[in-house]
């Protein structure tokens, strides 16, 4: 498989994600293992945050010491189920700025329809980390980075929760400069889309909106 892109394969992820998938886990038991998995997606992804040092006194000494230094950071989520994630990146870097794109894919043609974007000013001085669990066919995480791109983001990555291969494909064709961070890449896609053997639809499971 081509492109940049990083498994996590932490044994606490790796668990937390077991019991994510399971069709019995809650909508509350989904929401916090997301959550904490995310905490763990994050990490990753802000890796590779530069460092400077400044002076400080600890009661023994004066250092200098390491602090995130440069650029700030966006977190752009992509709607609906990208704000599953939004919430401990926020937990991780509080004083991040945040955007979001709304998407939902057409189940027919499954490409992205857009119905909301708004993302911070100066994206071009931001490193920038778009949010989405799940990248099956890769067109909405593709689309939200054309997006993003075009409001002036170039320092990109983007983390998600699961990956389908064609996903991770198609998405590092159109984007090979935008390392991508996952916890999973698993087998296929099945005739609606959908990740194999995955963990069906994101956001119905983290807002509880699936119809009975
Ligand atoms: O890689 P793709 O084939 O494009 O599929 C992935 C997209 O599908 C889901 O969103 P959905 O359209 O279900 O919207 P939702 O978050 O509001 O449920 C998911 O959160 C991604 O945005
Ligand atoms: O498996 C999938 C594919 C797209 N969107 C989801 O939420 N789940
Ligand atoms: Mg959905």
């Amino acid at each position: 498989m081509s492109g940049n892109i990083t498994v996590v394969e932490h044994p606490l992820v790796q668990h937390k994600l077991t019991l994510l998938r399971r069709k019995q886990a809650s909508t509350a038991e989904f929401r916090k293992l997301l959550w904490e998995i995310g905490l763990f997606l994050g990490y990753e992804a802000m890796s590779d945050l530069p460092l400077g040092r400044v002076p400080i006194e600890t009661p023994v000494s004066t250092m200098e010491a390491p602090v995130i230094y440069g650029k700030k950071l966006a977190f752009i989520s992509v709607l609906r189920a990208g704000d599953g994630l939004l919430a401990p990146m926020l937990e991780l870097a509080p004083s991040a700025r945040v955007g979001q794109i709304g998407l939902s894919r057409n189940e027919i043609t499954l490409k992205p329809e857009k119905y909301y974007f708004k993302t911070p000013g100066n994206l071009d001085q931001r490193r920038t980390i778009v949010l989405d669990p799940m990248l099956a066919t890769g067109n909405s995480a593709a689309y939200a980075i054309d997006e993003i791109k075009k409001a002036g983001a170039r320092d990109l990555k983007f983390v998600c929760l699961l990956a389908a291969p064609a996903g991770v494909e198609t998405f590092t064709k159109a984007h090979p400069d935008v390392p991508v961070v996952t916890a999973a890449i698993d087998y296929s896609l099945d005739d609606h889309g959908y990740i194999v053997p995955g963990l069906g639809d994101a956001g119905d499971r983290l807002f509880g909106t699936k119809k009975a």
